[in-house]
């Protein structure tokens, strides 16, 4: 997400290989017990900063969103990508979306992540839940991230690229798989059928490839 201002501002490093992003610092708000990626003491924050924060199995997941807007097309049905120019899976095909800022809910996120990264404005009561994705990456706890996911029809909204993203439609049977993130064939088929997911990812030990897939 291009926008990052609310709360204090976790000391970000150097980016990862291919964009990826900085070491996040955990706040201290995560669940008594919870393990802080990379061994880290949480340090002082707020409670804005802690609710940036879940707490699956003893672990803390940066919480995050993704937005899947679709539209007709005279052959079927077509789903928003878009091609990472910066952060976070530079150079993937990934759905628009990003991190939770401070306080706001998941729909709030996803509302404003659309807008800032395609123009499209929806109105909150045009997403639909979709369920819910966590990634671990053991080899980078710093990088666990848990998604609420959104669907929502786009109409004839016209996306319109930012610098973090470069938004296109594909058809929903010619997903451009390869460009995407390896996980993405384990879950992404089932929730463009239009089905609930609840689905937990553990990356391999170069975070790139997928260890284990549990989907329900
Ligand atoms: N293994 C994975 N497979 C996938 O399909 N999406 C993933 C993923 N791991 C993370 N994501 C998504 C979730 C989230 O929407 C996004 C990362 O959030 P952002 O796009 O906000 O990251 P950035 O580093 O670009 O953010 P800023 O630096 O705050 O702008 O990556």
């Amino acid at each position: 997400m291009p926008r990052r201002t609310r709360g204090p501002v976790p000391d970000v490093g150097a980016r990862g290989p291919d964009g990826t992003p900085p070491e996040v610092p955990v706040a201290s708000g995560v669940s008594p017990g919870a393990v802080i990626p990379d061994g880290r003491s949480p340090g002082s924050t707020t409670p804005e900063v802690s609710r940036e924060w879940a707490t699956i199995d003893g672990t803390a997941y940066r919480r995050v969103v993704l937005c899947f807007l679709f539209r007709p097309s005279p052959t079927g049905r077509e789903v928003l990508l878009g091609l990472k120019r910066t952060g976070f899976g530079t150079g993937r095909v990934v759905a628009l979306g990003g991190k939770v800022d401070g306080d706001e809910s998941d729909l709030d996120s996803a509302v404003r992540e659309v807008e800032e990264e395609s123009g499209i404005v929806l109105p909150p009561s045009g997403l639909r839940y979709a369920g819910r994705i966590s990634w671990s990456f053991p080899a980078r706890p710093g990088w666990n991230m848990q998604s609420a996911l959104f669907t929502a029809e786009a109409g004839r909204s016209v996306p319109v690229p930012c610098e973090e993203i470069e938004p296109r439609w594909y058809p929903v049977d010619a997903i451009p798989w390869a460009a995407m993130w390896k996980d993405a064939p384990h879950w992404l088929p089932q929730l463009l059928a239009g089905t609930r997911i609840d689905a937990h990812i553990e990356m391999a030990a170069d975070n790139d490839g997928v260890a284990r897939a549990t989907i329900s």
